[in-house]
């Protein structure tokens, strides 16, 4: 990564969380460069992180080693079209979008080594986790230099299958979300039992943050450590079995496949 030249392709959430976490990393400024058609959000990305940045996409590329595409899946299409005449020999292409398969980006790039990978915002504070996935044609060198991409912003993941993003993305990518849902939920509720809606924040976030830490810290399965707080004919029992007697497990269920099958569905839908 010493020496590695990245353009970003698309200079919202995701990609400001990755240039963050390599500028973190040590990464130079002159290393990265950043194309967006929003002068606001090029201006911002620029004061934030020293890089150099570009309303037009060819000018971006033109040196990089890798190219991150960082754009939605409903603009993958015209975004890889255009780049495609200004590729040059060698270089990696990254995609993080959903959906968007290895066979629908070479189609419109060209059989070049594809790296098609699966963040998580959490990636801002260098807590992300990602799946990826590498195309034939992408080199031992490229391997790494993917790796060390997303490594930069957390934990990186290799996968043996293409089609195990879709699971990828129902569990971890969109994942922020329902523990963000669950945090609402909890302050709600705490707030109808009759605290203050600061202190039942407090409580809430504080929870979910030892929880958390407890169950990577732990030697023990998450299963244990409920059981571990749930006394028996105590108070978590009569919540465990009030969450259970809704269908708990079974909504957590429907709810990934949910994600998963719209992964795949903006694949079917976005992919030609
Ligand atoms: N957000 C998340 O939690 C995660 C997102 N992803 C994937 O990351 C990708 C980006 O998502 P996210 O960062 O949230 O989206 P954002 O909308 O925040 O970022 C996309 C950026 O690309 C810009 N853009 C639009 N058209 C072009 C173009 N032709 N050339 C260059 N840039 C363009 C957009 O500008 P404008 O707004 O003006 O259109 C916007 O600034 C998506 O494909 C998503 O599936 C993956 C994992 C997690
Ligand atoms: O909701 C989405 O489609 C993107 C992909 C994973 C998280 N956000």
């Amino acid at each position: 990564m010493s020496k590695t030249r990245i353009a970003f392709i698309g200079a919202g959430n995701m990609a400001a969380s990755l240039i963050g976490g390599l500028r973190a990393q040590g990464l130079d400024a002159s290393q990265i460069r950043a194309s967006d058609p929003g002068a606001e959000t090029r201006s911002r990305i620029q004061a934030e992180h020293g890089i150099e940045t570009f309303e037009n996409n060819a000018q971006a590329i033109d040196g990089a080693d890798v190219i991150v595409l960082a754009v939605k899946p409903q603009v993958m299409k015209a975004v890889c079209q255009s780049l495609q005449p200004n590729l040059q020999e060698g270089q990696l292409i990254v995609s993080i979008a959903a959906g968007i398969t290895c066979a629908s980006l070479q189609s419109w790039v060209g059989a070049r080594p594809v790296v098609r990978c699966m963040p998580n915002t959490p990636a801002l504070l260098r807590q992300g986790v990602s799946g990826l996935y590498a195309t034939a044609e992408v080199s031992s060198e490229q391997r790494q230099q993917a790796e060390q991409l997303l490594s930069a912003v957390g934990t990186a993941l290799w996968l043996e299958q293409e089609q195990q993003l879709d699971a990828v993305t129902a569990v971890s990518g969109s994942g922020p979300a329902y523990f963000f849902l669950l945090i609402e939920a909890m302050t709600a509720a705490g707030e109808k039992l009759g605290l203050p809606r600061e202190t039942a924040s407090q409580l809430t976030l504080q929870t979910a943050l030892g929880a958390a830490r407890m169950a990577v810290a732990s030697d023990v399965d998450a299963a244990e450590l409920r059981r571990r707080v749930t006394s028996p004919a105590g108070t978590t029992e009569a919540a465990i079995k009030s969450f259970q007697a809704s269908g708990f497990e079974a909504i957590v269920e429907q709810a990934l496949q949910a994600a998963a099958t719209r992964s795949a569905e903006l694949a079917e839908q976005l992919g030609k």
